[in-house]
C-alpha cells in the first residue's frame, strides 16, 4: 500500500465491532445453553478464528454477516475437536480458550502462526496449572503449540505480576468448572470485558478495586449454567484511535466516528488526547450491555507531548503504536513509561514503533519500558517494515498521511486481523 499526504478529512465513519468482546461473545455463547445472537460482530481474522475453533467443538455457529448466531450447548457440551484448533494470530484466542479447555473431559492442542508461537504462554500455564489444569507447552519454551488434557480443577487465589486481561479471563473461565470460588488480583485494572458480559450471562461474578493501591480483583463462583444472550457489539476504541490521530494531525479534519465503545478500562487513549491537548467532543453517551458507548467527534488540534505511564498503561496498550505517532506530530517530549508489554505483542512493538518512526525521520529513543519522542520534527515518506503486525500497518498509514513524499506500507494486507475494511473506511472521509 502506497500512502502520500493528503488534507481535510470530513465527514463520518462507522467503526467495525470491538474485538475483545467479538471473542467473548463467542466463546461465552458457545458454553452457554440457548442462541446467543450477535449483532456488529468483528469479522476481523482473529475473531473468524475464535468461531472456526468452537465449530471444530461441534458447536454450530452462523454468520450472516449482519448477525452471528452461536447455538450453544452449555457448559459441557463442547466435544472433542479432531484437529490442532488454529488460533491463528490471536492472543486473546489463545489465552482465553485454554481457561475453557483446561476444563473439558478431552484432550486438545492449539497451535497458531509464527508470531504467536513465540509470543509468552507461561503467564497462563502456571495459573491454569496451580487450579489442576493440564496444560503444557509442547515445545517446552513456555509458547504454544499448546497441549491441554482433562484435569479436576479447583478454585485459586492468583496474584497476577500482570495486568492483562487475557490473564485474568484465562483464569476465570477455567474458576467456571472449578470446585469452588477463584480469584485473580491484578497490580492494575485491565480491560473488564469477561466480568461484565460472564455477568450477563448468568455467572456468579464479582470485581473489588482497591483504591489505596489500584489493585483490581475479580472473584467467580462455579454456576450450573450459563444463559444465551442477545448481543450489539459496539465500535472498538483500539480502530478508531486511527481515525482519532487522522483527525487531530491531518490539517482541516472533522471526523464524527460514530457508536464506539468508550468503557473507562479502555478509553486510556482519550485521557491521553486531553492532555495534549486535542479537541475531543463526546456526544450521545450511553450504556448497553453494561458497556459505555459514544459518537466520538474530532477536530484538528495543534498537540502537545506528555507523559503516558502507570495505571493508564492497560487502558491504552495497542493503542501506544498511533499514540507514537501523535507524539512525533506533537511539539515537545512525549515519554512513555511502564509498557514492557509491549514486547510481547504481534511484534515487539517497542522495536516496530521506534525503528520505523526513526526511518521517518522522528527523534525518538526506545527504551526498556517505553519510548521516549521528540516530536514536531517534519516526518517523511519511507518504507514501513510492519513485520506482519497490523497495529504497526494502521498507526504507520496515518503517519503516511502528514510525511512528505510517499510512504510504503509493506505487507498492509495484515489489517485484516482486527480491521479488514481499515482502508474502505476512508472513503467517506476524503
Ligand atoms: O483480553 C483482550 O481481549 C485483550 C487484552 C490485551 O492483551 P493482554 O491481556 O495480553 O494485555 C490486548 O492487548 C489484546 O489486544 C486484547
Ligand atoms: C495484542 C493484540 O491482540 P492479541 O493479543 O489478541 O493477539 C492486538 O490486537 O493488538
Amino acid at each position: 500500500m502506497e500512502l502520500a499526504k493528503i488534507t481535510g478529512l470530513r465527514g463520518e465513519v462507522n467503526i467495525p465491532g470491538d474485538k475483545s468482546i467479538s471473542h467473548r461473545c463467542i466463546m461465552f455463547g458457545s458454553i452457554a445453553s440457548g442462541t446467543t445472537e450477535i449483532s456488529n460482530f468483528l469479522q476481523g481474522a482473529d475473531c473468524l478464528a475464535t468461531i472456526n475453533c468452537f465449530r471444530r467443538m461441534g458447536i454450530e455457529i452462523e454468520n450472516q454477516e449482519e448477525k452471528i448466531i452461536v447455538h450453544g450447548k452449555g457448559l459441557h457440551g463442547l466435544t472433542a475437536p479432531t484437529e490442532i484448533l488454529d488460533v491463528g494470530n490471536s492472543g486473546t484466542t489463545t489465552r482465553l480458550i485454554s481457561g475453557i479447555l483446561v476444563g473439558q473431559p478431552f484432550e486438545s492442542k492449539l497451535s497458531g502462526d509464527n508470531s504467536l508461537n513465540s509470543r509468552p504462554m507461561k503467564r497462563i500455564i502456571e495459573p491454569l496449572t496451580k487450579m489442576g489444569g493440564h496444560i503444557s507447552s509442547i515445545l517446552r519454551n513456555g509458547c504454544a503449540p499448546l497441549y491441554i488434557a482433562p484435569g479436576k480443577l479447583h478454585g485459586i487465589h492468583y496474584d497476577s505480576p500482570v495486568a492483562s486481561a487475557q490473564v485474568k479471563s484465562s483464569i476465570l473461565l477455567a474458576g467456571l468448572y472449578a470446585d469452588g470460588e477463584t480469584s485473580v488480583t491484578e497490580p492494575s485494572l485491565s480491560r473488564n470485558h469477561t466480568e461484565l458480559m460472564l455477568k450477563e450471562f448468568g455467572a456468579d461474578i464479582r470485581s473489588q478495586f482497591d483504591l489505596n493501591t489500584s489493585k483490581a480483583t475479580a472473584f467467580i463462583r462455579p454456576c450450573s449454567e450459563l444463559y444465551g444472550q442477545k448481543i450489539m457489539v459496539p465500535g472498538d476504541i483500539s480502530s478508531a484511535a486511527y481515525f482519532i490521530a487522522a483527525g487531530l494531525l491531518v490539517p482541516d479534519s472533522e471526523i464524527l466516528i460514530k457508536n464506539t465503545g468508550i468503557n473507562a478500562t479502555r478509553a486510556g487513549i482519550l485521557k491521553v488526547c486531553e492532555n495534549m491537548g486535542a479537541n475531543i467532543t463526546l456526544l450521545n453517551e450511553r450504556t448497553e450491555g453494561g458497556e459505555a458507548i459514544a459518537d466520538i467527534l474530532v477536530r484538528t488540534s495543534k498537540l502537545h507531548g506528555t507523559t503516558i505511564s502507570g495505571d493508564i498503561i492497560p487502558t491504552l496498550i495497542d493503542e501506544i503504536p498511533i499514540i507514537a505517532i501523535m507524539a512525533a506530530a506533537a511539539e515537545g517530549t512525549t515519554i512513555i513509561k511502564d509498557a514492557a508489554e509491549l514486547k510481547v505483542k504481534e511484534t515487539n512493538r517497542i522495536e516496530t514503533v521506534v525503528d520505523n518512526l526513526k526511518a521517518m525521520g522522528c527523534d525518538i529513543i526506545a527504551t526498556d519500558d517505553g519510548m521516549i519522542i521528540h516530536g514536531g520534527k517534519t516526518l517523511h515518506g519511507t518504507t514501513i517494515h510492519t513485520l506482519l503486525d497490523h497495529r504497526i500497518a494502521m498507526a504507520f498509514s496515518i503517519a503516511a498521511l502528514i510525511a512528505e513524499d510517499t510512504t510504503r506500507i509493506l505487507d498492509s494486507k495484515c489489517v485484516d486481523v482486527s480491521y479488514p475494511t481499515f482502508y474502505d473506511s476512508f472513503e467517506n472521509l476524503l
